[in-house]
């Protein structure tokens, strides 16, 4: 499988070849927000190149209007990871959930940034400035509650379908669909398939023309155990955590059969998409995303090691569509 290096690592500040040439985009820092059905994921942007990816809940109301007030990136950040005092980090650090690299990793890159962006001579200001009130936050959201939050937020632009130059969409298509295969075709070639391991498992894919073929909607891994949790009179509710590694398939009780029926329809049913694109497009590319991805890649490689080889492993596709966006909106 293919994690490639260049995207999914955060990138550091060493990433810039040297200081002067950051200092020159230290104005240019944005945020990029993806509001999926579970979550919120996070990108810092400077200029073109995706600093810190990371994740965390829904935020509360109050906060978000809190942001509009900050008057530095640091007075975000803050708001945003708030420094949690040593008695609670543990649980600042369950609240404000998130993959690697840490919440706190842009506070600490961004105060970084300034000690050493106050060491170089930039003219004509010694200084170079830092970006002032709100930096600028790009959001793409599948979650229209949570929009109209975000919407309060000063110098907040939304991202809509017609902007995502993907051809042939249809009105009610996923903002977050479009622009993972947008960000994906853009960077590894098209046709392409994305697979999103979500709150819903999607397949989104688009001819070599940048056109959308379709897809597919169905719930996620998560929301296969809540339901079948929720929705009956005496099954277990099944965490996904709960499930070291692969079930028996032939089950001898509850929680396993549980594990077994929803894990190996779902591996057995994004099979079976792989093949039928292949099928289509027998050059055609797959990228996965979305927050079971790994535990998808894992299981995906014990079942179908050959197939598994192929795909691309990446986070960050939706980051990619926007940026995409974003710099087109510059030109
Ligand atoms: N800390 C977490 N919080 C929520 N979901 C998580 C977390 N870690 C892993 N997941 C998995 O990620 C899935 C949701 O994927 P994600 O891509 O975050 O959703 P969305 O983009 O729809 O908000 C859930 O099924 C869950 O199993
Ligand atoms: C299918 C989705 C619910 C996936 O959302 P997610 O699981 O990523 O939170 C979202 O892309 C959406 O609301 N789509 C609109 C319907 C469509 O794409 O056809
Ligand atoms: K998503």
């Amino acid at each position: 499988m293919l994690e490639p290096q260049r995207h999914t690592q955060a990138t550091t500040l060493g990433w810039f070849p040297d200081l002067k040439q950051l200092a020159l985009h230290i104005d240019n820092i944005w945020l990029a927000l993806e509001i999926g059905n579970s979550r919120l994921h996070w990108g810092l942007f400077i200029g073109e190149t995706l600093h810190s990816a990371w994740d965390t809940e829904y935020l509360p109301k109050s906060v978000i209007s809190q942001l509009a007030q900050s008057q530095t990136l640091d007075d975000l950040l803050l708001q945003i990871f708030p420094t949690p005092n040593k008695t609670d980090e543990k649980a600042q650090h369950q609240k404000h959930t998130s993959f690697p690299p840490s919440p706190h990793l842009p506070i600490l890159l961004c105060e970084r940034l300034r000690q050493r962006l106050r060491s170089v001579q930039v003219s004509p200001s010694p200084h170079p400035p830092i970006p002032s009130s709100p930096p600028p936050l790009l959001l793409a959201s599948v979650v229209p509650s949570q929009t109209a939050i975000w919407e309060t937020y000063p110098n907040v632009q939304v991202i809509t379908l017609n902007e995502v130059p993907l051809k042939g969409v249809y009105p009610t298509f996923g903002i977050d669909r479009a622009l993972a295969l947008w960000g994906a075709g853009k960077t590894w070639g098209f046709p392409m398939l994305v697979i999103d391991a979500g709150t819903a498992l999607t397949f989104t894919a688009a001819d070599a023309n940048q056109c959308l073929v379709g897809g597919a909607i169905l719930p996620g891994l998560g929301l296969q155990f809540a339901t079948l949790g929720q929705k009956t009179g005496q099954l277990p509710l099944v965490e996904i955590s709960q499930m070291a590694s692969l079930p028996p398939r032939f089950a001898l009780n509850t929680t396993q059969a549980i594990q077994s029926g929803v894990i190996y329809t779902f591996l057995a049913g994004i099979k079976d998409f792989i093949q039928a694109w292949w099928n289509l497009f027998p050059q055609g590319k797959i990228a996965i995303k979305g927050g079971d991805r790994t535990l998808l890649i894992n299981y995906l490689q014990a079942l179908y090691p050959d197939m598994t080889t192929q795909l691309i492993v990446e986070p960050n596709l939706i980051f990619w569509g926007m940026k995409e966006i974003s710099m087109a909106n510059y030109k």
